[in-house]
């Protein structure tokens, strides 16, 4: 009887709703959310504070002022989340933009349409845009924009923007961070360690091409995996450029330990794809997973930087530059270990994926395979090719490759200045998260012609194909553009030139590879995931 008497006590269902009332006024423009473990430990913390002051001022046995605490307590959020749905529905400053209404109220809706849509968040706001145009509300402060005039506003090197919460979500490292000035200093450091070492890091490309082709001579005929074949070429060669040490996959002499992380990164890459809508569930992921899923690789990139800086390495590499110029204290150190994984992490999965798919895409266009083939084949000096160069229809077959499917295919959220953000007729105010990305833009018709075709030449002899060539940026633009760019393309250089010049790359016999089908269902964790395919490789007579 008490307890429902408690319950129900006018006394503290007014509090709570007022309480309610109030600290949604104090924390409307806040991202608490980015909080995760301060909130929940400020909402035990009053409990305990209220039990105090019931069981000291007012006459209550401590079981009745530890009710009337937590009655209090649950009052208090039940009103604040009324004042919030209430407010993000019908009063919010994003109120005027289009959207489906359960985005409007809570983050929760994309993660159920990401559950929906297998992963592929990148389809559903195509949609979306198609329904309700060029500006959608895609979360209670967030804007999705399909508009080409907001690509340099949001990217370009004058963008008044910055990163938004999701990169504070995880632990601080050159990519993972919102805050300008930490960034642009860590950013100079990563730009000079690629710059310097950019004449080294080519041979060490075309060395583990060569790896790669000694792999490929060995099942030639044979079904191979462009996933598993792609994702090994590019940790051996990552793992080198990064720390001096192979992870050997390709070579089949790998580890457990090295196969076990990079289990770990494959399971992390589809969390992060689902929660990235839900930041401090990411924060929380990452804290109590340090021991468990990603704890492996955690362990690993720890390892990796304690023994570069034991052994010192005579071939240059990342990791030795990012040590030269990192305090020798905890948070030195704490950030070498966030870039050690974000080097495995960023460096790996996007090149990985674009590899993959330009053996499926020339797989399925044998008259691209001679064609490349005789450009290729020029080019080599001495019997070498060396990946830094340009060939027109090389470069032509890439940027296709990445404009259609784009391996970073996360929106590069990023947040409005205090001020708001004008574009063109439209405002968004201040402090919201805008999403503009590269697979969106890359398949508009006002800045390609026939943006869902495979045309290399639009890069090469039909430049009349590309209306606005910014709308073509994979790698993103301005301060926060990919640092491993260069690295990227030579990669893919390498790789694509050297192998269309010494095979002929086929599908399986009768697979009856359907593109449509294949390529519909490539999934969206922040990189891209390319279905499971298989190739087949014939030795050409040079
Ligand atoms: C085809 C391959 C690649 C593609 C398409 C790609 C694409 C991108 C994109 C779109 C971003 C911006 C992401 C964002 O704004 O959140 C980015 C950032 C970054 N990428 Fe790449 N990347 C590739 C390969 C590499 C490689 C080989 C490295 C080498 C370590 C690398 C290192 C980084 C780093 C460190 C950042 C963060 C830069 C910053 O925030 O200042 N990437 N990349």
């Amino acid at each position: 009887m008490d307890f429902v008497k408690t319950l129900f006590s006018t006394n503290l269902l007014l509090s709570g709703a007022t309480a309610g009332v109030v600290i949604h006024q104090v924390i409307r423009r806040a991202f608490i959310d980015l909080y995760p473990f301060t909130t929940t430990g400020s909402v035990a913390a009053s409990h305990w504070v209220l039990l105090g002051v019931f069981y000291r001022y007012g006459e209550y046995s401590f079981w009745e002022a530890n009710r009337r605490a937590l009655t209090l307590v649950c009052y208090t959020l039940v009103s604040l989340a009324v004042n919030i749905l209430v407010y993000r529905a019908f009063f919010h400053r994003l109120r005027h933009f289009p959207g489906p209404f359960g985005a409007r109220l809570s983050k929760f809706w994309a993660v159920w349409q990401t559950v929906k849509s297998k992963a592929r968040w990148y389809q559903v706001t195509q949609k979306l845009h198609e329904e309700y145009g060029d500006y959608v509300r895609t979360g209670p402060r967030e804007i999705t924009i399909g508009d080409p005039a907001a690509i340099q506003l949001v990217h370009g090197l004058k963008a008044t923007v910055k990163k938004a919460p999701f990169y504070a979500a995880l632990t601080d490292s050159v990519h993972t961070t919102d805050d300008p000035v930490f960034h642009k200093e860590r950013r100079k450091i990563w730009d000079v360690a690629m710059k310097e070492s950019l004449a080294d890091y080519g041979p060490i490309v075309e060395e583990f091409t060569s790896i790669l082709h000694q792999q490929l001579d060995k099942s030639l005929g044979q079904p191979v995996s462009a996933n598993a074949l792609t994702k090994h070429y590019s940790y051996d060669v990552i793992s080198t450029l990064g720390f001096g040490n192979s992870t050997r996959f390709l070579e089949g002499e790998t580890t457990d330990i090295a196969k076990k992380v990079f289990g770990a990164i494959e399971r992390g890459v589809i969390a992060i794809g689902l929660l990235l809508h839900v930041p401090y569930l990411l924060t929380i992921m990452e804290t109590f997973t340090y021991k468990g899923p990603m704890g492996e690789f955690n362990r690993w990139a720890a390892n990796e930087v304690d023994r570069r800086k034991k052994v010192g390495n005579p071939r240059p590499d990342l990791l030795g530059h990012l040590l030269k110029n990192s305090t020798d204290d905890a948070v030195g150190r704490q950030l070498l270990d966030n870039e050690a994984r974000m080097i495995i992490g960023a460096g790996s999965d996007p090149a990985a994926s674009t590899l993959a798919l330009l053996l499926i895409l020339l797989a399925e266009r044998p008259e691209y395979q001679s064609k490349l083939r005789t450009e290729v084949t020029n080019a080599f000096e001495n019997n070498t090719y060396a990946c830094g160069k340009q060939l027109p229809l090389l470069d032509g077959i890439i940027n296709e490759c990445l404009r259609l499917y784009p391996s970073v295919i996360f929106q590069n959220q990023r947040l409005t200045p205090p001020e708001g953000l004008t574009i063109g007729s439209v405002y968004i105010p201040g402090d919201t998260i805008v999403c503009l990305g590269p697979y969106q833009q890359g398949r508009d018709k006002r800045n390609f012609v026939d943006p869902d075709e495979f045309i290399p030449e639009r890069w090469t002899t039909r430049p009349e194909l590309i209306l606005n060539r910014q709308g073509f940026f994979p790698f993103s633009l301005g301060y926060y553009n990919c640092v491993g760019r260069t690295v990227a393309m030579m990669e893919l250089r390498s790789v694509i030139a050297r192998t269309v010049k010494d095979y002929d790359i086929s599908f399986p016999k009768g697979s009856n590879f359907d593109g449509k089908d294949f390529y519909s269902r490539i999934v969206d964790h922040f990189s891209s995931g390319v279905p499971q395919q298989n190739v087949v490789f014939t030795k050409r007579q040079s």
